[in-house]
C-alpha cells in the first residue's frame, strides 16, 4: 500500500493502478467526464441512466467519507449521452486525510480515461456583490494551505502523471468557463451566476471575522475547505477543469453582524438551489463537446 522511500508515505503508482484496474474490471462504463460533488450536492448524480454504484468502502485503496451531506458512492452512468462518473462525496483535509488521499480519486479518473473534470463545492461569499444562493464559476484560486506546505504535489514527482513544476495560471479551462457562462445566460441564470476567485482554508472551523477580512483583501471572492487539492492534481495530470461553487452563506466581515454560519445552513442552501445547480451542470455536460478538443463520448 505504501510506496517505499516515498516521504509522503501515501499512495504509490501501483495503488492507483490497482484501484483503476479493479474498477475497469467491474464496470463497462468508460467515462470521459468526472464530477466531484460538494457538500449537499450529491444529487448531481441522480439524473444518470444505466447507473452503476460502488460504495467507497468496497473500492480498494479508496478513503471513506465522514462528513454529513456526503453519501460515499462512486456512480457511473450516462448523462445526455455522455459517459460520466460522479463522486458523491469528497474527502477533506480536516477529516484527517493526507492530501494524497484527498486527491486519490482524481488520478483514478485519469487512469480510467477521464479527460474533463467538473469540481463542485459549497462556499461562503466574501465579496459584496455575491449573495447566498449564487453560483460562482471559479476563475482562479488561492491555495492557502499550499502556502504553508500542505500541497498534494509535495514529495517525489511521478512523471507518469505530470511534470515537477506544473503551471497553475490556467488551472480552470477558459473555454469551459465561457461555456458555463453562456449556458447560464441561455438558462436565464445570469443574475446569480458570476465568475470569481475561490480560496481554500483547511477548516474545520468557519473563519473568524479578521480572517475573512484578510481573505477578502487578498482577492478572494469566496472561501471553502476543499477543491484546490483536487484541481491542482487534475491540472498536473492534464485534465480539463471546470470549478463551480454554490455560495451557501455570506461570510461575516463585520463585528456588528449577529448571524453565525453552520454546516446545517450550508446543506439547507444546497437543497434550495439543488435543481438549478443540477440543471446547469447537466447542460454543461450535454454541451461540453462544443469545446475544442473535448471528446466526451
Ligand atoms: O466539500 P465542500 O467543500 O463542498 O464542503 C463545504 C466545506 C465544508 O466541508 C463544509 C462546511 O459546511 O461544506
Ligand atoms: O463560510 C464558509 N467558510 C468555509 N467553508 C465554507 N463552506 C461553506 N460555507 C463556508
Amino acid at each position: 500500500m505504501h510506496a517505499k522511500g516515498n516521504p509522503c508515505s501515501c499512495c504509490s503508482f501501483d495503488d492507483y493502478k490497482c484501484t483503476a484496474e479493479w474498477l475497469l474490471n467491474k464496470t463497462r462504463h468508460r467515462p470521459k467526464i468526472a464530477v466531484i460533488c460538494g457538500s449537499g450536492l450529491g444529487l448531481l448524480a441522480d439524473s444518470v441512466s444505466n447507473k452503476q454504484t460502488f460504495r467507497y468502502e468496497d473500492i480498494p485503496n479508496f478513503p471513506v467519507s465522514t462528513v454529513p451531506g456526503h453519501e460515499g458512492c462512486l456512480v457511473f452512468g450516462d448523462l445526455k449521452e455522455k459517459s460520466c462518473v460522479f463522486m458523491q462525496s469528497r474527502f477533506h483535509l480536516y477529516e484527517g486525510y493526507s492530501l494524497c488521499k484527498v486527491t486519490f480519486p482524481v488520478r483514478i479518473f485519469k487512469l480510467l480515461g477521464v479527460e474533463t473534470i467538473i469540481v463542485t463545492n459549497a462556499s461562503g461569499g466574501l465579496c459584496k456583490d455575491i449573495k447566498a444562493g449564487d453560483i460562482m464559476i471559479i476563475k482562479d484560486h488561492i491555495n492557502l494551505p499550499g502556502f504553508a506546505g500542505q500541497h498534494p504535489l509535495c514529495g517525489p514527482n511521478d512523471e507518469r502523471f505530470g511534470i515537477r513544476f506544473p503551471c497553475m495560471s490556467d488551472a480552470y479551462n477558459k473555454d469551459l468557463r465561457k461555456l458555463a457562462l453562456d449556458i447560464s445566460q441561455q438558462l436565464g441564470y445570469s443574475d446569480f451566476v458570476r465568475e470569481g476567485v475561490y480560496c481554500m482554508v483547511s477548516g474545520p472551523n468557519f473563519e473568524t471575522i479578521a480572517e475573512a477580512r484578510m481573505l477578502h483583501i487578498l482577492g478572494s471572492d469566496s472561501v471553502g475547505m476543499s477543491t484546490i487539492p483536487e484541481v491542482t492534481v487534475a491540472k498536473h495530470c492534464d485534465l480539463r477543469v471546470l470549478g463551480l461553487s454554490l455560495i451557501t452563506n455570506k461570510v461575516s466581515l463585520d463585528y456588528s453582524r449577529e448571524e453565525k454560519v453552520n454546516h446545517e445552513e450550508v446543506l439547507e442552501m444546497c437543497k434550495m438551489r439543488a435543481e438549478m445547480f443540477q440543471n446547469l451542470v447537466n447542460t454543461i455536460i450535454a454541451k461540453c463537446d462544443q469545446v475544442d478538443g473535448i471528446n466526451s463520448n
